[in-house]
């Protein structure tokens, strides 16, 4: 008799035969799209521009349903903060303030909110610019508020979409490590999508290629380098090897 399959891993993100297309008769954006992200897991989203990797972000983040198949989701909406590429601050607002506003939003009073902001803002290293607003503050700056914003609500699923991307590369691998350190200490799922080969295979437990027309998972890689990660991660050269197999992956999508 052959031993029954083992069961699945409780899944926090399961893509079941997904579809999205907007509108009729357009042409579909994903198309028969499955992928599980265990609990704890970061994963990385990896395609080319266009392939529908916000969309299936936002999908996961329950901005719209889709066209054919199940996106399930094992946390209550307000337990997913989603990271957008532009920080999207208010430029009125102080960083302290933008942090509060998920709260704020939620009926919370700044007394009530208060120690949560300041830790949040603790947190991403922004302590003492607490009270700068967005135009004093430098790219990589805006984006720490962007990530404390995110992180104040204490979520259990991190949705990223190329958070990183508009920044130099040393501030660039500069936040993706206070991430990870974030990451480590909280045990969040994080789902980040890119464009960089390097930062999927850096970052991640799991890299998931996307190809496109329609986009649909092409390629899933194992990232089994130590953790935690550091600047002998990139002289590794098994994360060159796996650099090449995203790249070549990427190529072929
Ligand atoms: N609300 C929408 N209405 C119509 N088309 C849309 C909508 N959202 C996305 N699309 C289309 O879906 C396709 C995939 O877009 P999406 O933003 O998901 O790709 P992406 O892989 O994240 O791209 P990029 O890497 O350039 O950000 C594009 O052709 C886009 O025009």
């Amino acid at each position: 008799m052959t031993p029954p399959e083992p069961s699945p891993l409780p899944a926090a993100v399961r893509l079941e035969s997904v579809a999205k297309s907007f509108g009729r008769g357009a042409a579909a954006v994903l198309d028969d799209l499955s992928a599980a992200i265990a609990s704890g897991e970061f994963v990385s989203l990896l395609g080319p521009s266009g392939c529908g990797k916000s969309t299936v972000l936002r999908l996961v983040a329950g901005l719209g349903g889709p066209t054919a198949g199940r996106v399930g989701v094992a946390a209550a909406k307000d337990e997913v903060a989603f990271v957008f590429q532009d920080p999207t601050l208010m430029p009125w607002a102080t960083a302290w303030d933008n942090v509060y506003l998920p709260l704020r939003l939620r009926g919370e009073s700044r007394p009530a909110a208060c120690e949560r902001v300041d830790a949040a803002l603790e947190r991403v290293g922004l302590a003492d610019s607490a009270r700068l607003r967005p135009s004093q503050l430098s790219g990589g700056m805006r984006m720490r508020v962007s990530l404390a914003r995110a992180l104040v609500t204490a979520p259990r699923l991190l949705l990223l979409d190329e958070p990183f991307a508009a920044l130099d590369e040393i501030t660039r691998q500069r936040l993706g490590d206070e991430l990870l350190g974030l990451w480590a200490e909280h045990q969040w799922t994080v789902l980040f999508v890119t464009h960089s080969v390097y930062e999927s295979v850096y970052l991640s437990d799991r890299v998931l290629v996307m190809s496109a027309g329609p986009g649909r998972i092409a390629e899933e890689i194992a990232i089994d380098l130590p953790r935690p990660r550091d600047a002998s991660t990139r002289s590794d050269p098994r994360y060159a090897a796996l650099c090449e197999r995203a790249s070549a992956a990427l190529a072929y999508s």
